[in-house]
């Protein structure tokens, strides 16, 4: 059969293939046949069997490389791009286990402008996958909360002065009271909703005038959570006052720098990071855009 033939043909062309060449016990080092014996010059038995075929050379100086040897006989150089191997081996070893980690972390920025809402959304994630908020964290929002009502107030008084509003003899008493107390108003620790005030803002935000400021803020800067805070009013300057969770998610304090929150979800890891939106914030942007998975834009 011209099959059987043509096995023929390849072993004129290829004898060494026909060469029973002897299979050595498991050995890493191919210096070594596994008996102890150096191989720097091939068994006597491979160059005897090479009888009549093409050039098929196993001379001695095809193993030699130069570098002396060490103590055990076994050549320097050999050792040296052994280990090398094995530094190399390793390493792609180490590359692709961190390549698999990697591609289990979602890395998301919320990028937009101040006040669109993606601090706000750092703190729906904490409350949903992180165990929300402490009673401490909640307390300790106390200061900022009365802080978003007394800017509240003081944008709506300039916005009723830039809309041109004239307002009632009574209403500017009270705001000639509250623009003193804030002038002299610094942020801190404060616990309590400073009791004179109380009425004072009350008032302010009941006068029709101001609501009409509200309503305009397509016009003049109110922030966003005014009409929260001003209408929960009451409970707010409550004595047993603890914030709830709502009121967290209302409170508005700019981000500056980054933040990050990290959970894990299923097999995953996300890493959130949350940056400060104004102007003066975004040159901050560039530096975290490596490996990023997803950016979510306001
Ligand atoms: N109308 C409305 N406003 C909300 C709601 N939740 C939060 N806000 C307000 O939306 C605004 C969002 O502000 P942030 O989340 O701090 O905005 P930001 O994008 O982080 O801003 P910067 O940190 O300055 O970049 C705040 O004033 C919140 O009071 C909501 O459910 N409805
Ligand atoms: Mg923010």
């Amino acid at each position: 059969m011209g099959n059987c033939e043509s096995s023929t043909h390849d072993k004129q062309i290829h004898p060494a293939k026909d060469i029973a060449l002897p299979v050595p016990p498991h050995n890493n080092n191919p210096y070594e046949n596994g008996n102890g014996d150096s191989l720097q010059s091939p068994p006597p038995h491979i160059s005897d069997s090479i009888k009549g075929g093409p050039t098929f050379s196993l001379e001695p100086s095809a193993f030699s490389i130069s570098g002396g040897t060490n103590p055990s006989g076994l050549n320097n150089d050999w050792l040296n791009v052994k280990d090398a191997l094995n530094r190399n081996r390793q390493i792609e070893e180490q590359i692709m286990k961190d390549h698999r980690k990697l591609e289990k972390v979602i890395k998301l920025l919320l990028l937009g402008p101040a006040e669109s809402g993606k601090s706000t959304i750092l703190k729906q994630i904490k409350i949903i996958h992180l165990h929300g908020f402490s009673m401490a964290d909640l307390g300790e929002k106390k200061p900022l909360i009365f802080r978003n009502i007394y800017e509240s107030i003081i944008q709506l008084i300039k916005g009723a002065h830039s809309l041109g509003f004239e307002l009632p003899a009574n209403l500017q008493t009270d705001i000639d009271t509250f623009c003193l107390f804030f002038n002299d108003y610094q942020f801190g620790d404060q616990m309590e909703f400073p009791k004179t005030m109380y009425p004072v803002v009350k008032r302010i935000w009941a006068n029709e005038r101001i609501k009409e400021v509200y309503a305009q803020r397509s016009d003049v800067y109110v922030m966003d959570c005014a009409k929260y805070f001003l209408e929960n009013l009451d409970r707010i300057c409550s004595e047993s006052y603890i914030p709830t969770t709502s009121d967290v998610l209302y409170s508005r304090q700019q981000t500056v720098g980054v933040s990050e929150i990290r959970y894990n979800y299923k097999d995953l890891e996300f890493r959130i990071f949350d940056v400060g939106g104004q102007k003066n914030q975004r040159r901050k942007w560039i530096h975290l855009f490596d490996n990023v998975t997803s950016i979510v834009s306001f």
